[in-house]
C-alpha cells in the first residue's frame, strides 16, 4: 500500500495538463461492449478505476489494448457475467448492467452494497431496466436481470430522493439505445459525463436527443456500430487543482479544461476570494489565491449546481480561511470521513446533519492522516500542502483510484510530495 508525504509550505506555481474524465471514462468503456466492431477511445485517464473496468471488459471476454491514454476494444462475444472479484472493488461497475442486458438479455452483476461516502441504492437503476421490460432478481450477492425477448422502449422516469442518479441515468440510456421503440427519461441526470456518454452512443448509430437536459429521448436502433471518441476533461481533477492554487498558489494554470464545466466550481473560488481567468477558448484557466479570502457556503446540488465530489476539497481551503463557512452535501449527506482527519491537523470543524461549520485556523500541522475514499484523499494532500511539517497520508489507492500521476502533477507545480511504495 502506498502512502504520500507532502511537506507542506512550498508555493505551487506553473502549468499542468488535466486527464480526461475517469467519471466520463467508466460508462464509455463499458457501452464499448454495445457493439462486436472496433471501439477506439482515447484519453482514458491512467488510474485504477479504469484499470478496473479494463480487467471487467477483458473478463467478460472482450479484447482489449491499452496503449497510454488509448483504450481498443472489440467485443465480438461476450459473456453476460461480470466476474465478482473485480466488479467488487469498484462502484462503477454497475454500469455493466445497462449493456449487458441490451446485447444478452440477460446480466449478473454482483451488487456494489454502501461505501464511506453513504448509502449507494441502485433501486432507480433497476427501476428504469425493469420499465423497459427486464425482469430482476437478487441472488448470493447478485443482481441478475433477464429480457429474453429484447427491450421496449417507455417512459423512465429516474428522480430519486436526493434527485437524478448519474449512472442510473447512463445504464437506461445504454440499454435503451438497441431497445424496440423510443424511449423517454425524465428527472434525467444532466452532468457533462451523460453528455460525453451520449456522443460516444451517437458516434456509434445511437439516437438520442436531450442529453444534457433532464428528458432525454433515446429511439431505439437494431444494431451500433465501432467509432473512436476523445473523452472529456476530468472537471473534478480540475477543480481539485484550482482549489490547490486557491489554497498554496502563486499562480497555476490548468490547460485542457473545459469552462462551461468548471462554471459553479469558479463561482465558489471567486466568491471566496480568489481570482480564476479562463483564456479566450475557455480551455485554459488560471489560478491566484486572494489577499483577503472570504468565508462562504456551499451546498451541493446535480449539476450544473455544486458538485458533491468537490465538497472535500473546498472543505481543506475553508480550513484556512478566516472566520465561518458552511458546507451542506445533499447528495451524500454522510459524506464528510474527511473531517476528522482535518481535524487531527488542527482544523476547526463541527459536522452535524449532512453539514459542516468550518473555522478558518492561522495554520494547520502536518500529522500522519488516513485517507477514507478519493475525494477525501484528495482534501488531506492539498491540506498538507500548506500544513506546517510532514502530512502522511496513508491508503493512498483510494487517490489512485481517480486521479491521474497526482505525485508527478504536484512536483511539476513546484510542490514537496514523496511517494513511499510499499509492497
Ligand atoms: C462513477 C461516477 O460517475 N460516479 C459519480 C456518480 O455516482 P452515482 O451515479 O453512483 O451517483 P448517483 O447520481 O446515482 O447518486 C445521486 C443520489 O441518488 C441516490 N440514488 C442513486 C441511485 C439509485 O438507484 N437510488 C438512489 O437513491 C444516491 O444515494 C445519491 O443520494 O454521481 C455521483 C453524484 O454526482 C458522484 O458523486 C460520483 O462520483
Ligand atoms: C464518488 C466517486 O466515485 P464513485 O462513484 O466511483 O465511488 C468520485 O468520483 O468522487
Amino acid at each position: 500500500m502506498d502512502k504520500l508525504l507532502v511537506h507542506g509550505g512550498s508555493p505551487i506555481h506553473g502549468a499542468i495538463t488535466i486527464s480526461g474524465s475517469k467519471n466520463a471514462s467508466l460508462p464509455i468503456l463499458a457501452a464499448a461492449l454495445l457493439t462486436e466492431e472496433d471501439v477506439v477511445i482515447r484519453r482514458v485517464p491512467d488510474v485504477s478505476d479504469t484499470n478496473y473496468m479494463v480487467q471487467i471488459l477483458t473478463g467478460l471476454g472482450a479484447d482489449v489494448e491499452r496503449f497510454s491514454g488509448t483504450v481498443r476494444i472489440t467485443a465480438s462475444e461476450i459473456s453476460d457475467t461480470a466476474p465478482y472479484d473485480i466488479v467488487r472493488r469498484m462502484r462503477a461497475s454497475v454500469c455493466m448492467m445497462g449493456p449487458l442486458l441490451a446485447r444478452k438479455q440477460r446480466c449478473v452483476v454482483a451488487l456494489p452494497g454502501g461505501c464511506v461516502i453513504g448509502d449507494r441504492p441502485i433501486d432507480l437503476h433497476i427501476r428504469g431496466l425493469e420499465a423497459l421490460g427486464a425482469t430482476s432478481e437478487f441472488e448470493g450477492g447478485n443482481v441478475i436481470l433477464t429480457a429474453p425477448h429484447g427491450l421496449k422502449g417507455a417512459t423512465v422516469d429516474l428522480c430519486g430522493e436526493n434527485g437524478p442518479t448519474v449512472l442510473g441515468t447512463d445504464n437506461v440510456m445504454m440499454a435503451a439505445t438497441l431497445a424496440e421503440g423510443t424511449t423517454t427519461i425524465t428527472s434525467a441526470a444532466c452532468e457533462p459525463e451523460v453528455v460525453d456518454l451520449a456522443e460516444f452512443l451517437n458516434s456509434m448509430g445511437a439516437k438520442i436527443t436531450g442529453a444534457g437536459t433532464p428528458i432525454i429521448t433515446i429511439e431505439g436502433v437494431s444494431k451500433l456500430h465501432g467509432t473512436v471518441h476523445n473523452v472529456i476533461p476530468d472537471r473534478i481533477e480540475a477543480g481539485t487543482f484550482m482549489v490547490a492554487a486557491a489554497l498554496a498558489g502563486d499562480g497555476v494554470t490548468l490547460r485542457r479544461v473545459h469552462e462551461g464545466h468548471l462554471v459553479a466550481i469558479t463561482a465558489a473560488l471567486r466568491k471566496a476570494g480568489h481570482q480564476v481567468h479562463f483564456n479566450n477558448t475557455g480551455d485554459a484557466c488560471t489560478v491566484h489565491r486572494g489577499d483577503t479570502p472570504m468565508p462562504v457556503e456551499i451546498v451541493t446540488e446535480p449539476y450544473p449546481g455544486y458538485p458533491t465530489d468537490m465538497q472535500a476539497q473546498m472543505t481543506a481551503l475553508f480550513a484556512m480561511t478566516p472566520g465561518s463557512s458552511v458546507v451542506v452535501d445533499t447528495i451524500f449527506p454522510q459524506r464528510f470521513m474527511h473531517c476528522a482527519e482535518l481535524k487531527r491537523m488542527g482544523a476547526d470543524i463541527h459536522v452535524a446533519d449532512g453539514k459542516a461549520v468550518i473555522k478558518g485556523v492561522k495554520s494547520l500541522s502536518g500529522a500522519p492522516v488516513m485517507a477514507s475514499d478519493l475525494r477525501a484523499s484528495a482534501a488531506l494532500v492539498l491540506a498538507g500542502l500548506v500544513a506546517k511539517g510532514t502530512t502522511e497520508i496513508n491508503r493512498l489507492y483510494h487517490i489512485d483510484r481517480g486521479y491521474e500521476h497526482i505525485d508527478e502533477k504536484l512536483l511539476a507545480l513546484g510542490a514537496n510530495v514523496e511517494r513511499v511504495r510499499e509492497r
